[in-house]
């Protein structure tokens, strides 16, 4: 690594066009100043919004671009105004590298919402340059988005806690729903899917997990943990649900009715919306008024909550159930997760793999 304010030359592998095909691209980091760190990358989970952004899902990605914002990294230089970390600590970055800082939601510490956010990929830095995310040997974080991993937690285990764990752990948080005995569903069983059931079980809910076919059950009530298990299709296992769940957690990221899933909720209900999707839901207004249910949605978490969220993991033992792949290998992992065909996250193993052509 060169020396502070140096160009800093790095290798990615970046998408070129909407077919999202990823391959090797050199490129230069922006300076760092005085409040940034330098961050060689280690591992990097593969969420679908990586998916979502490199294949132009939401028709607003900008090329070539690098995704990735589940980093897991270790410091190799800070600027001189660095008081949160130093060098050698093992420390994440996520979805979000840059806030303005003034506005209402900046000033209540829940930066994700400031309209200003820079995402860590596929935008624009304050000094111009394209912000490019985790899959690629380095990163130049603002302090006050990087986030020291706890000593407890392996770094390969803990990159899915920096986007899938905070997802979950933020809206049960918000929503008043950490007390213990809730009865709680999780709905698609990804990688925030599978977070979602470890946390909300460890809050002592009663978890049920919906999914679109019976091939998770076993890993789910087993290995998971889950109480019980609903294939969404199946309308008698449905009926037999219903106006039994204080939330549900929809994780699903493709287009799908919400009314057989507002049946499932119990008076004060709610369906709290994950999944990016490109396209208008409908639903009929008695199906929400008749048991004032809500629905709403969440975006990631604050700061202050991946911290709160990767302290309480440490606290309860848990860890994220990942498979492990070679930069060599992601395309062919972008296609299994497209083809939801992953148990539960991909992780890149960044340091251990050959970026360059
Ligand atoms: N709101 C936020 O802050 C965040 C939003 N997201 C978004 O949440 C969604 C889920 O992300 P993630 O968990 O990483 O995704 P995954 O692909 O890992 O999981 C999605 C799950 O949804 C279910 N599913 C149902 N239909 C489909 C389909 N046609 N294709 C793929 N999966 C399907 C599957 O579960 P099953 O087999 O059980 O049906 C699948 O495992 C995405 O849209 C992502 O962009 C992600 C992170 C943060
Ligand atoms: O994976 C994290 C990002 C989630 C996300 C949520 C909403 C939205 O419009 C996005 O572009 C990304
Ligand atoms: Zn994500
Ligand atoms: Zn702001």
């Amino acid at each position: 690594m060169g020396s502070v304010e140096s160009e800093r030359l790095v290798t990615g592998w970046a998408a070129r066009d909407p077919s999202g095909f990823l391959s090797p691209y050199t490129y230069t980091l922006r300076k760092n100043g005085p409040e940034d760190v330098v961050i060689k990358v280690l591992y990097c989970g593969i969420c679908h919004t990586d998916l979502h952004q490199s294949k132009n899902h939401l028709g607003m990605s900008n090329y070539p671009m690098v995704p990735g914002h589940e980093v897991v990294g270790e410091v190799v230089e800070v600027g001189r105004e660095v008081s949160k970390v130093r060098v050698g600590d093992v420390v994440g970055a996520g979805v979000i590298v840059g806030c303005c800082r003034e506005c209402g939601s900046c000033k209540a510490n829940i930066e994700q919402y400031c309209n200003k956010r820079i995402w860590s990929y596929n935008d624009v830095y304050t000094d111009g340059k394209p912000t490019q995310g985790g899959f690629a040997s380095a990163m130049v974080v603002d302090q006050k988005f990087v986030i020291k991993i706890p000593s407890a937690l392996a770094p390969e285990q803990a990159a899915p806690l920096l986007c899938a764990g905070v997802t979950v752990y933020s809206p049960l948080k918000h929503f008043g729903l950490m007390t213990g005995g809730l009865r709680g569903a999780i709905m698609g069983l990804g990688g925030v899917g599978h977070m979602g059931v470890k946390i909300a079980k460890a809050m002592g809910h009663h978890v049920t997990v919906i999914s679109s076919s019976d091939r998770k059950r076993t890993e789910a009530m087993d290995h998971l943990g889950a109480d019980a298990y609903l294939v969404s299709s199946d309308e008698a296992q449905m009926a037999a649900a219903n106006d039994s769940l204080d939330y549900i957690i929809d994780t699903v990221p493709v287009f799908h009715p919400l009314e057989p899933y507002l049946s499932l909720l119990k008076v004060n209900g709610k369906l709290i919306l994950m999944g990016v999707i490109n396209q208008p839901l409908q639903f009929v207004t008695p199906a929400v008024m008749l048991g004032r249910k809500t629905i709403t949605g969440s975006f990631i978490g604050s700061m202050d909550e991946t911290l709160e969220m990767l302290e309480f993991c440490e606290k309860k033992g848990l860890t994220s159930m990942i498979e492990m792949v070679k930069m060599e290998q992601i395309n062919e992992a972008m296609e299994r997760l497209e083809r939801n065909d992953v148990r539960y996250r991909f992780v890149v193993d960044v340091a251990g793999s050959k970026l360059d052509p």
